[in-house]
């Protein structure tokens, strides 16, 4: 990844973290890389852990990289981006934002007009390289840029491009907040299991390998996950009675109605930013 462009992330939280971890572990040379991020403590850390730049303010990271990637939360973007607008307006860089929720034509707008936007939705499993990532593109985006983002997500997992930007409500809502979903089931799980007696840690290693064994045959065994949870579930036996519980439960419907509350908070987040 010698040829890539330079990098500036506005903002070095967690999700810019996991996916400058995604670029290093791939190749992107630490020096293609700048970073803005107020807080000493993470700043200092970025340059620690990946050797990138690190500035206190996003101007003086942004000016003269050629893709800026903002990674603010939503709710500081407007505020980021005003100030990056008189150097956006001079040097047309490729804009790529990941925050939740923000339509890229306030994005464009903030920026002073006729930018490169593509909005995408990334996950924390970018920091293995296991992430997963939506993306979308403004009019303003040729190919060659478009290529430039997909090469820049795909350092973090799979990509997947989305035609219509009001989708990425939807995308955000399944796979950029889905690793919570995960995590609190694997919580659940663990507590369940020390519930019925098991000793703490033997709850832990049991549940936690469960998941990881359970997702690596979803995405490398090719059978869809129904196959694979009938496979799992003898006649009359305990998954089946579990199963049983789950529906009385309205498992099914409690997924779509978290996924429906996420969906409609990003569109809150649009709305207040
Ligand atoms: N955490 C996650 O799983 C995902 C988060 N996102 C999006 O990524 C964005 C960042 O989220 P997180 O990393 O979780 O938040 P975070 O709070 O960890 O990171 C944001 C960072 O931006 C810094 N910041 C604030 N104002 C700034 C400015 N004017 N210039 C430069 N840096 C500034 C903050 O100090 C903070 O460290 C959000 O827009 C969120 O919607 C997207 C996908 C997944
Ligand atoms: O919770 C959030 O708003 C962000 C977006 C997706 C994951 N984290």
């Amino acid at each position: 990844m010698d040829s890539f462009p330079t990098l500036a992330f506005i903002g070095g939280g967690n999700m810019a973290r996991s996916l400058i971890g995604g670029l290093v572990r791939t190749g992107l040379p630490a020096t293609k890389i700048r970073v803005a991020e107020p807080v000493p403590a993470l700043r200092y850390a970025l340059a620690a852990d990946f050797g990138v730049a690190v500035y206190a303010d996003g101007p003086a990271a942004a000016d003269g990289a050629d893709v800026w990637v903002l990674a603010v939360k939503p709710q500081v973007m407007a505020q980021a981006c005003t100030a990056l607008a008189d150097l956006a307006q001079t040097q047309r860089p490729l804009v790529v934002s990941i925050a939740a929720g923000m339509p890229s034509a306030r994005i464009d707008g903030w920026l002073g007009g006729a930018q490169a936007v593509v909005r995408t939705m990334p996950n924390t499993p970018a920091l293995l390289g296991a992430g997963a990532t939506g993306l979308y593109a403004n009019p303003a985006v040729d190919a060659e840029r478009r290529a430039i983002a997909e090469t820049l997500m795909k350092a973090a997992g799979l990509t997947v491009w989305i035609a219509d930007e009001a989708l990425m409500d939807a995308v955000t809502a399944v796979s950029g907040s889905g690793p919570a979903y995960v995590f609190l089931l694997a919580e659940a799980l663990q507590a369940a299991g020390e519930a019925e007696g098991l000793p703490a840690e033997a709850a832990k290693a049991l549940a936690v390998q469960t998941l990881v064994g359970a997702a690596r045959m979803l995405g490398e065994s090719g059978e869809d996950a129904a196959t694979l949870r009938q496979r799992v579930t003898s006649p009359n036996g305990t998954t089946q009675a579990a199963l049983e519980a789950f529906a009385a439960g309205g498992f099914h419907e409690l997924v779509a109605t978290a996924v429906a509350a996420a969906v409609r908070r990003g569109r809150e987040l649009a709305a207040a930013g």
